[in-house]
């Protein structure tokens, strides 16, 4: 086996989201060691140890190959001719991943007398990725193509944000919408919960109207709080670091962080999660994102709403999931194992992924709503 560090993420990220069908994993200290890199002993022999060594567990655990390889930066290719060898390279890639415009006959001939549900991912595929988690705004075109397209097909946005972010960010009561990567589920009322789940309980939104919650991590916020504000006062003195808050997760950002101090924020989060072996750690683009060690994921959300909304009989239903982060890889996983519907890849360079097609930026994500909405509407006519 390729024993890279990069690797052995991926490994891990494989382990958590396989197999255990009960939700909190069964050894969650075991991986919680593992995935912070405690069994890589052979690493440390081969990187040389900095004095102090005050970042050297993540530099050997792989933390550090991660966070720079995470948000490769953007790359416009103007029209579909290579001017250079990356985009060789790109297009190349692109025969691996077809463009879902192009493919866009394809995929309403697979969706016949099937009924289409939408999954978006927030940052990134519906508003670009900007320097400030905070002016992460959708523009208007896409509010409308989402919004048109929530007219026609059932429609769910599972981000890593908190869902009450999510939602005042997006702004749309007709969507479903399910935060913390998945683990915070929320759906309006009328809606029919047409399974029973212990963790499903009945709320109020902020504007008053019912809603039904799924919250698998509910016992964790206190823990997820608590080291949010340990982080806070870790990562304080380093400049361009941000820490969020989303209730059931907490990410640090070092987008606006100087790249010579990543192994010391790295090293920070490290030091703090060691005291926390029932919270794990993945990597988002350019965020170290913390998260309870429980079998949860946005895949796992995408199979509970379809289930929730009487959508999983694979022959009657079409999902379509768009995303550009590693967290959505959970989700390709799930429709391209399942052999269930389209994974479609946001990306302007070329990545591994286990979606089926690709989209370039937010611009073709706009472009493919509003291709669906035209065709249903044509079809209703
Ligand atoms: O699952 P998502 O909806 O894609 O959320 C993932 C993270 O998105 C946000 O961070 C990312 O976007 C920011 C704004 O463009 C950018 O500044 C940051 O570098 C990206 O990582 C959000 O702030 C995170 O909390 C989410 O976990």
């Amino acid at each position: 086996m390729d024993s890279s560090p990069n690797n052995c993420i991926n490994c891990e990220e494989m382990d958590l989201s396989s197999g255990n069908a009960s939700l909190v994993l069964a050894d969650p200290v075991a991986i919680n060691q593992s995935r912070l890199g405690f069994h890589l002993s052979v690493f440390t022999r081969l990187i040389p140890k900095k004095k102090g060594g005050k970042v050297d567990d993540v530099r050997s655990n792989g933390w550090l190959d991660a966070m720079q390889s995470s948000s490769p930066p953007r790359k416009r290719v103007v029209k579909d001719v290579a001017s250079d060898d990356s985009d060789l390279v790109y297009f190349s890639w692109k025969l691996k991943y077809p463009s879902a415009l192009k493919s866009f006959d394809h995929i309403i001939n697979c969706a016949h007398n099937k009924k289409i549900v939408i999954f978006l991912d927030y940052d990134g595929t519906l508003s670009p990725i900007v320097d400030d988690p905070n002016r992460a705004f959708m523009s208007f075109d896409m509010r409308s193509a989402v919004k048109s397209v929530a007219k026609y097909f059932p429609t769910a946005i599972i981000s890593g944000r908190s869902c009450d972010k999510v939602y005042e960010l997006v702004g749309l009561t007709e969507l479903f919408y399910a935060g913390s990567h998945g683990i915070d589920i929320m759906f309006p009322a009328k809606d029919t919960m047409s399974i029973n789940h212990t963790n499903y309980i009945q709320s109020i939104d902020k504007q008053g109207k019912d809603v039904n919650l799924f919250q698998p991590a509910r016992e964790f916020i206190p823990m997820i709080n608590e080291v949010f504000r340990t982080l806070v006062e870790v990562t304080k003195d380093i400049r361009g670091a941000l820490v969020e808050n989303h209730k059931f997760c907490t990410s640090v950002h070092y987008r606006n962080v100087d790249e010579k101090n990543w192994p010391i924020i790295a090293q920070r989060v490290y030091d703090v999660l060691k005291d926390y072996p029932r919270l794990r750690l993945t990597h988002g683009r350019k965020v170290l994102e913390v998260r309870p060690v429980i079998d949860w994921d946005k895949g796992k959300a995408v199979k509970f709403l379809l289930q929730s909304l009487g959508l999983s009989n694979s022959d009657d239903v079409l999902p379509i999931y768009i995303g550009d982060d590693r967290t959505d890889e959970d989700a390709f996983t799930v429709l391209r194992e399942g052999k269930h519907g389209y994974g479609i890849l946001v990306s302007s360079v070329p990545k591994e992924s286990k979606a089926l097609l690709s989209l370039r930026d937010t611009l073709e994500v706009k472009d493919f709503l509003k291709s669906l909405v035209s065709w249903k509407e044509q079809m209703i006519k």
